[in-house]
Parts: C-alpha cells; structure tokens; sequence
C-alpha cells in the first residue's frame, strides 16, 4: 500500500476542523483538504484575521502554523476528493426527526450523501474512513452505495476511525490520545488500508496507542465509550439526589468511590445533566440498534441513562422554584454559562436550555452571560426550544449581559450552569451588593466555595448537598 500523500476531510466542523488540522500540524509531507458545503463555515476558516468558526483552545496556534502551507479549506468538494488518496467523512450525524426510527436513529443522510459524492467523483482508488460516528455496520451500507456507483478503475477499502476528542480540550486530545481506533475487514487489502492510515497517526501517536480491530467492533466501541461515559454521570448524579436528601454530600461520595482503581476519580463530577451533541445521540442510537436487534432489556437498560438525565436537570429547575418559596414568576433570575460545558462556545444539548426554559414557563426574568456563546445562538436556542412562544415574547422575558456582574444586578438567585472557571473569581461580594435579598445562589456544577458565599450573606444550594441553605 503506497504511503498516504494527500488527504481530504469532508465536513469542516467541530470534529473535521481541528482533527485535520492537527494532521497537517505533525505531517508536513502530506497536503490535507478540508471541504464543506457551507461557505460561511469555510469562509470562517480562511478568515484573514483566524477568526475561526469554532472555540476552542489551542486550535488558532495550530491553523496559524498550518494553513498555507499544506493545510487548506475549500467548498470545492469534488476536487477535493478527486486529489485525495485518503478521504475522512466527518459529516454530522443527528438524531432522525421523522420517519423510522424518529426520535432514536441517527441520521445517515450527511453519510450517504457524501458517499455517494465520492462515488460518483473519484477516478482513482481511496481509502475512505468514517470519522462520524455511526452505527453498527454503517461501512457495509456505504460499501454498497460505492460498489454500485464506481467508476472503472476506482477501488475503495472502508476504515472506520472514530474520534473521542472532548470539546474544549479537543487538541490536547488530538495531541496525546489515550488510543486511536482503526477498523478494518481483516482482508488483505483492509489490512493493508489499515497500515497506511496507522503511518499517518505514528507521526506523532506512540505505535502501542493505536488499537487495530475489526470494523463491527470499531464502531461499536465508538457507541459504546459514549453510553458508558454518560452512564457514569447519570449514575453520579441518581446519587446526588439521595444525597439532597440524605445530607451526604456528593463531591464526598465521587471522590470516595473515584479513589478506587477499578472505578477511578474521572467522569464522577455531579452536575445539572451532561449537554453535547454526541452523549444523547449516540445512547439513542445504541437504543435504536438494540430495539432493531430484538434486545428489549438492553435497549431498557441504556435509555434509562438519558432518562435519568432529563429527571437531572427538572429536578435542579424545580429546587430552584421550591427554595425561592415556589414562586418565582416575575422575580429575576440570573443564569451564568450557557455552553454545555466550559471551554467552549458550543451550545448543542446544553442543560441550561432546558433550565431557562423551564425559569420562562414560570414567567421569570431571565439574565444569561455566557463568556463565549454568541447572541445569536443563544436566540436561536431559545427559540427552538419553546417553539410555540414567539420570539419577541421571549426577548421581553429574557436579556443577554455582557458581564456576570451585569447579568446579576438586581437579580433575585444566580444559577450557575457552566463551570467556566472566571466564575470561581467572580467578585461576589460586589454581585451580593448588586441583587435584592434574601439573595440565593444554585450552583449547578459544584464551582463555588458555598462556605464563602454564605459568609458573605447569600444563601446558597448546591447539586448533592441537602444541607441549610
Ligand atoms: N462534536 C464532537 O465533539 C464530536 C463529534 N463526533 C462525531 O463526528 C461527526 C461530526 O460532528 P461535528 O463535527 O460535531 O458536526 P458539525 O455539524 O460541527 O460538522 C459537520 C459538517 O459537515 C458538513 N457536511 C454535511 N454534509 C456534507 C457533505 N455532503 N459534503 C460536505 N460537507 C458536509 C456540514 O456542513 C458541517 O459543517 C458526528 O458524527 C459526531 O457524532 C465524534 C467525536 C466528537
Ligand atoms: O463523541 C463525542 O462527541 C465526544 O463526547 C464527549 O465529549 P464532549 O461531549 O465534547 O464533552 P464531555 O467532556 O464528555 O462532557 C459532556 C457533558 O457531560 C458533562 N459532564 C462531564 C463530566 C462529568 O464528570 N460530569 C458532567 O456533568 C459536561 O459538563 C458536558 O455537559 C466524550 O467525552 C468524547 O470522548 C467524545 O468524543
């Protein structure tokens, strides 16, 4: 198998952007294409000034060092695909809104759309590598759709190469990753696909980290690392209910049960509910796959991580209305954060959705800061979540601050959403002044120093703490 010269990434989102981008960055000798439908998207990537369409830490020093010299964008798709010798297809993959499987199966469109683009396209053999996540047996489905449409003398070999970078740390992941999963047919030519996408990765990922497996076993793992993630956050957080209630205190619990080697101290943080676009996707989708398979039990046991995770986030809405003696119609309510996670302007599945929809159906007032989400998305977020609300009555209910002071002022509880780490050092003492009292403070994400808060004066709740307020 001859070595890999030029690469070419379909979908120049959070997962294409920066994944190639760092290939480029440790292999100069290989020219790497990123396309996409969306001009604006590539447009964002080619800015002159690196005003990037994603936030993420690290990335601008990478495509600064990169783009020019053997790092480039286009919406030139088809060009892109025919210079390749190695395509990744990196296309969204979002939850079916209609038809079967609605609501569970993930949909394959974005996939076979650009398969079938590269069928149609390529004049010469590829390897082409799913990089979306997908479901089982998804490389059978496109080696059909390829087989059928190929032009003579073009060959293909599926690889599967699933990615488990987090946002917000997704080039240090990218850097340094605990393994990098290739799944291959164990045929000859798979193995040999196999190799040539391995030598890519051995520029800079130590040989021993890169796992070669089957193709099943490949995507399913894709499925399986995301369900057993979020399943030990739902578990963490099913606990942090009987801690409310108990008066054990949850950071305790995690960190007790954490300092065990077999269940180890990462993943076990309580919050208001996991967000992203990938947990709830893929566990529906492993739902999906179980239901198809006549699993009944397994697709019960997996659906009720992301029950758990609605009841999460309802819960903590309605600690807030309790403890704000059950009414909190009229009353302002400041929410800090509304990334799903910290680090990121990302907005996909973020609890706070559900929160600020809830506070509106209770016809609060609502501040939101959020120091990377741009206003715009958090509108566009708002709005789809309370499709039947028109904006202009949720603009009246809602304001977006510029500051977390700003968005405190003459409020009557903060309610803290997103760990982003400037809200550590926040001056409460001038946000206690600020708001009308008594002054209450939800801590969503176990960030704050309640003991502190309380000694200024504000009365503070924190997920898995049932202690006085
Ligand atoms: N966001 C994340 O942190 C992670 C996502 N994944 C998976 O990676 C895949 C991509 O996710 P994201 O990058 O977040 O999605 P995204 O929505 O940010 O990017 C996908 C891009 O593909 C483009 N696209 C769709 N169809 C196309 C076509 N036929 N031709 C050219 N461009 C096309 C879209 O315009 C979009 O810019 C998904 O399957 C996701 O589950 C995996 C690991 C991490
Ligand atoms: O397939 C994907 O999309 C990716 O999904 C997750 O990455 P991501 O969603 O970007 O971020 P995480 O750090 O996993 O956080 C997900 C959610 O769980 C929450 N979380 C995380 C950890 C924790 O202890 N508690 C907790 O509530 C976060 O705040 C966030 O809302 C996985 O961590 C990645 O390995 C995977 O590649």
């Amino acid at each position: 198998m001859p070595r890999v010269k030029q690469i070419c990434c379909i979908g120049a989102g959070y997962v294409g952007g920066p994944t190639c981008a760092v290939i480029a960055l440790k292999c100069p000798h290989i020219r790497v294409t990123i396309v996409d439908l969306n001009q604006a998207r590539i447009d964002a990537w080619n800015s002159p000034d690196f005003n990037l369409p994603i936030y993420e830490p690290g990335l601008e020093d990478v495509v600064r060092q990169a783009r020019g010299r053997n790092l480039f964008f286009s919406t030139d798709v088809d060009k892109g695909i025919r210079d390749a010798d190695l395509i990744f297809v990196s296309v969204n993959t979002p939850t079916k809104k209609s038809g079967v499987g609605a609501g569970f199966a993930a949909d394959l469109n974005y996939v076979e759309l650009a398969t079938r683009r590269i069928a149609a396209t390529a004049t010469s053999s590829k390897i082409v590598v799913e990089k979306s996540t997908v479901p089982c047996r998804t490389a059978e489905s496109m080696r059909t759709i390829l087989d059928a449409n190929s032009k003579p003398n073009a060959r293909f070999d599926i690889l599967s190469n699933p990615e488990f970078l987090a946002e917000g740390t997704a080039i240090d992941d990218l850097f340094a990753p605990d393994r990098v999963l290739i799944g291959s047919l164990q045929t000859q030519e798979g193995k040999e696909a196999c190799a040539a996408l391995s030598e890519v990765y051995q520029n800079w990922v130590p040989k021993e980290r890169i796992l070669t497996v089957g193709l099943w076993s490949s995507e399913l793992s894709k499925l399986a690392a995301n369900a057993m993630l979020a399943q030990r956050i739902s578990s963490v957080n099913a606990l942090s209910a009987i801690c409310e209630a108990t008066g054990a205190n949850i950071a305790e619990v995690a960190h007790s049960i954490g300092q065990d080697s077999r269940i180890g101290p990462k993943f076990l943080r309580a919050s208001v509910g996991f967000g992203g676009s990938c947990f709830q996707k893929d566990i529906l989708n492993l739902v999906y796959l179980s239901e198809s398979l006549n699993l009944k039990e397994v697709a019960e046991y997996w659906k009720q991580v992301v029950t758990m995770n609605e009841y999460q986030k309802r819960r903590f809405s309605k600690r807030v209305v309790d403890t704000l003696f059950n009414t909190i119609t009229g009353k302002r309510i400041a929410v800090l954060g509304f990334a799903f996670k910290a680090d990121t302007g990302d907005t996909r599945e973020s609890a706070a959705i559900t929160l600020i929809r809830d506070f509106q159906q209770e016809r609060a007032l609502v501040n939101i800061y959020d120091p990377q989400v741009e206003s715009n998305q958090i509108w566009a977020d708002l709005n789809e979540a309370s499709p039947d609300v028109p904006l202009e009555t949720i603009q009246r209910q809602v304001s977006i601050c510029s500051s977390a002071l700003e968005a405190c002022k003459n409020a009557e509880a903060v309610v803290i959403a997103t760990e982003w780490a400037e809200f550590k050092t926040i001056d409460w003492q001038a946000v206690y002044a600020s708001m009308n009292k008594p002054a209450f403070v939800f801590d969503g994400r176990l960030l704050v120093d309640a003991d502190r808060l309380r000694s200024i004066g504000f009365k503070v709740t924190v997920i898995g703490r049932g202690e006085r307020l």
